[in-house]
Order: C-alpha cells, then sequence, then structure tokens
C-alpha cells in the first residue's frame, strides 16, 4: 500500500461518553487496513504533558484558580504537539487524540468562565496551527456518561478533580459541545453515543471514511502530476 498523508482526528466529549473504547476500536479497524496510526489523549500524550496531566487530574492545581488551570493544559498541550502529533502526522500516522482544544473551550472556557478571548490567545500559542482534520464530539445525557465513568472505575474510586462537579455543570459542557458542532460543522461532528458499542462504531467509521478517502484523492492527485 503507498503510504498516504497523515491525519489528525480528536475525540471531544463529556465524561464516560465512550471516546476511549471507539478510539481503541477505530485504531483496529485502521491498522487492518494498513494505515499506521498513533493513539494519544490530553491532558498527557507527552513526557511533559503527562508531569502535568498529574498535576491538574489530582485537583493539585485547582486552588490557584482556572486562569492558571486552563495555562497548564495549555502548556501541555504544546509539549505535545510539539513532541509527539506534528511529526507523526508529518511522517503520514493517522493520530487519534482522546480530548484536545475543544476540551479548554468546554471546561475552561464555558464551564470555568474564562474571557473567550483569553481562550482563543492560550489557543494559538498552543495549537500552533495543529487544528485536527476531524473532531468526533460524542454526545451522551451527562448523568449516564458520568454512571459509565464510575462503572468504569469502581464504586470506591474517587472522582477526579473534573468528573466531581456538579451533574448541572456537566450538563452545561453537554450543550457547549453540541453547540461545536453547530458553529464548526465542517470539523466537528456530533456522533450520538446513547448506543450500543457497534452502532457507536458504524457511526464513527462513516464520519471517519470521507476524509480518509479525500486524502487518497489527494495522493493520487499528486502521484499523477508527479
Ligand atoms: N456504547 C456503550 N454502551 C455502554 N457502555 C459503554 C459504551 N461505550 C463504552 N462503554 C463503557 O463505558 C465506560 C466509559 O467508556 P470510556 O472509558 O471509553 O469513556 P471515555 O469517554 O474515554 O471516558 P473519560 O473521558 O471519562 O475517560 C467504560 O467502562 C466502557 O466500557
Ligand atoms: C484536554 C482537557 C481535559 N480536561 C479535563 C476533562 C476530563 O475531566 C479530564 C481528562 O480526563 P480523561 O479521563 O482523560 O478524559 O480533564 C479539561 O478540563 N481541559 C482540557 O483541555
Amino acid at each position: 500500500m503507498t503510504k498516504s498523508a497523515g491525519l489528525f482526528i480528536t475525540f471531544e466529549g463529556g465524561e464516560g461518553v465512550g471516546k476511549s473504547t471507539q478510539i481503541s476500536r477505530l485504531a483496529d479497524v485502521l491498522r487492518r487496513r494498513g494505515h499506521d496510526v498513533l493513539v494519544t489523549r490530553e491532558p498527557g500524550g507527552s513526557l511533559g504533558a503527562e508531569a502535568v496531566r498529574h498535576v491538574l487530574l489530582s485537583g493539585a492545581a485547582e486552588e490557584f484558580g482556572v486562569r492558571m488551570e486552563a495555562m497548564l493544559f495549555a502548556a501541555a498541550r504544546s509539549d505535545h504537539i510539539e513532541q509527539v502529533i506534528r511529526p507523526a502526522v508529518a511522517e503520514g500516522t493517522i493520530v487519534l487524540c482522546d480530548r484536545f482544544m475543544d476540551s479548554s473551550r468546554v471546561y475552561q472556557g464555558v464551564t470555568g468562565n474564562l474571557e473567550p478571548q483569553f481562550i482563543e490567545h492560550l489557543e494559538r500559542i498552543a495549537v500552533n496551527g495543529m487544528i485536527p482534520d476531524l473532531t468526533l464530539v460524542f454526545d451522551l445525557p451527562a448523568s449516564v456518561g458520568l454512571g459509565r465513568a464510575k462503572a468504569r472505575e469502581g464504586k470506591d474510586a474517587a472522582p477526579d478533580r473534573f468528573e466531581k462537579e456538579e451533574v448541572s455543570t456537566h450538563e452545561k459542557r453537554r450543550e457547549a459541545f453540541i453547540d461545536l458542532t453547530r458553529t464548526e460543522p465542517e470539523r466537528c461532528k456530533l456522533i450520538d453515543a446513547n448506543k450500543a458499542e457497534d452502532l457507536v462504531a458504524l457511526a464513527v467509521l462513516a464520519a471517519v471514511d470521507p476524509i480518509l478517502h479525500e486524502g487518497a484523492a489527494d495522493e493520487a492527485v499528486k502521484g499523477q502530476k508527479a
């Protein structure tokens, strides 16, 4: 198989919506089709960003305020992009990333009440042009997602810094994620996550297939011109 162009696909949504489950299933399908695939996550995905992940999810930075947390997410994102994502996409890899800049827009921007200009400025610096080719927004009632996350972690596990917030805050996040699919319909596609795993997997493939074919068509045109 000729090497196709790399792609950057992000998975967004509230807690326990099934992102990791579907990323793993999609990665298997794409690898079977012969693609190089890298699965990664935020916050984290590079050595520096994984260190910052611990600070953020443990709640150690919470007392310093949402601006501080937003800047830590942005710092982790910048490291992750420059060390891992950009080089992988440049080599032709399909990068599947569990959460990215839209989580900052929603968690720190909308429910953290940070000024939109501040979030936009941080995003521009951190992302540095590495905008996802496609973002899948998984949608599920917040209470269902939180229930799934709790079942996954075990009833005695303590919720992390963000999981522990009010259900109404999680519902506000759900609405904000849905809004993204209205304001950026080309990039952000809504996936109904309130279905059996196999049906969600079919919806994910249906959303991803068109951009795989666009990439293949671009390569073919380049090949004809060469
Ligand atoms: N379609 C589904 N129906 C029922 N349960 C599901 C479905 N998809 C995933 N799950 C289960 O729900 C739990 C949460 O799924 P998963 O870890 O994939 O979500 P996530 O979006 O990555 O969560 P988080 O953002 O909290 O890390 C897991 O135990 C998973 O097995
Ligand atoms: C990237 C990013 C993440 N968050 C929040 C969202 C989740 O509550 C956690 C990550 O946990 P997960 O189990 O790995 O999904 O972090 C955020 O608030 N802002 C961000 O930019």
